[in-house]
């Protein structure tokens, strides 16, 4: 299956309810069209604004035939739809006004805002769609970030997978030594990436562990050293030192390292994700982001905000539990599967 359908179909969810919410706000005033009472739910099931539906208003035309005049009404149930898709609302202002420029009083049809709502995202999207880059450096560091549960060890994993099939030498850090389960997980991730694992007793300095790390990386030869965090962000104060601390001693073996900081966000989290960038940004030198889960969920617009207000390097994206379902971020692919376009011009 080609890259563009694997997502499509793994972002289904938050294709359908942009679909359906504008579906509905097209057939609301379309020529013909009963007037919808009320204004158009993102949530709508997809049997409500089903192509059937349509084409009893239009006597059999398909769904492509049904237009609506874009007015200011049309633009605010757009803004509307957008901020539920967790596009933001400032995002979505930008969005929709971008969309409208020379085409105020013009009949669009569903599918034609689709591929203009597309072809904006994609616009915004375009300049963040960046592959983490690699140094020269040996190890290179990668730094992971992240609450618990965002999927950093499971990216870890992934990272890793793909850096060893692409030829390169990886070390693993456990460095949230505190949790005995989150130094299993990363054990059992490295088993299937085939890739060492360090750990240190639990409990134990993770900055001294990060520290015994880059010595391993140095005489192993490692291209890339991968270090996962704690995540505990109850105790922002400790996770800052902590942080900081490795940062301090792994700069005693090289001090141009950290190389990279890798942000992993969970996407199901929506607007949250931005508040989380934030206060990473503040704990942490964050160089680049992985949006993790984007498969099934309905919150996928939320990558739109944040490019759209941080413009921080979209690295990767997870699309599943497995070892290889973790994609490049393509920003075109990701515009049409998130509006359900057909063509970005
Ligand atoms: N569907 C889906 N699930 C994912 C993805 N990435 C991670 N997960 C799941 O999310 C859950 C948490 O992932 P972890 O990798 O353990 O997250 P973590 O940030 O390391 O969390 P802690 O171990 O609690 O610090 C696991 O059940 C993973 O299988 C993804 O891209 N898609």
């Amino acid at each position: 299956m080609s890259f563009f359908k694997k997502l499509k179909n793994r972002l289904t969810r938050s294709s359908d309810k942009l679909s359906d919410g504008l579906d509905a706000i097209v057939e609301e005033t379309a020529e013909g069209a009963a007037p919808a009472a009320e204004a158009p739910k993102a949530e709508l099931p997809k049997a409500d604004a089903s192509p059937g539906l349509i084409s009893r208003v239009l006597g059999g035309a398909g769904p492509g035939a049904v237009k609506r005049e874009l007015d200011d009404e049309m633009l605010e149930q757009l803004e509307e739809l957008l901020i539920s898709a967790d596009m933001g609302v400032d995002t979505a202002l930008r969005v929709t006004a971008n969309m409208a420029e020379g085409r105020f009083g013009k009949k669009l049809s569903t599918q034609e805002i689709k591929d203009l709502l597309a072809q904006e995202v994609a616009r915004i999207m375009e300049p963040v769609a960046r592959p983490m880059p690699l140094y020269a450096k040996k190890p290179q560091v990668v730094l992971v970030v992240g609450v618990n549960g965002a999927g950093k060890t499971t990216t870890i994993g992934k990272l890793a997978s793909q850096f060893r099939a692409a030829g390169k030498s990886v070390v693993i850090a456990a460095g949230d030594t505190f949790r005995a389960a989150a130094v299993e997980q990363l054990q059992v991730w490295g088993e299937r990436a085939g890739v060492p694992v360090l750990t240190a007793p639990e409990g134990s300095d993770p900055a001294s562990l990060a520290f015994d790390a880059m010595v391993k990386a140095e005489a192993d030869g490692a291209d890339l050293l991968l270090i996962d965090t704690a995540g505990r962000l109850q105790n922002r104060q400790d996770l800052m030192e902590e942080l900081a601390k490795i940062v301090r001693v792994i700069r005693k073996k090289d001090e141009t390292a950290p190389h990279n900081t890798l942000l992993v966000l969970d996407a199901t989290t929506g607007q949250n994700a931005l508040n989380q960038v934030e206060t990473f940004q503040k704990l942490a030198d964050v160089s680049g982001l992985v949006m993790t889960k984007l498969d099934g969920t309905a919150r996928g617009g939320v990558l739109v905000a944040l490019a759209d207000k941080f413009g921080l390097p979209i690295h990767a994206i997870g699309v599943g539990e497995q070892i290889d379902d973790l994609d490049a971020f393509d920003p075109e692919d990701f515009a049409k599967a998130l509006t359900g376009a057909e063509d970005i011009k």
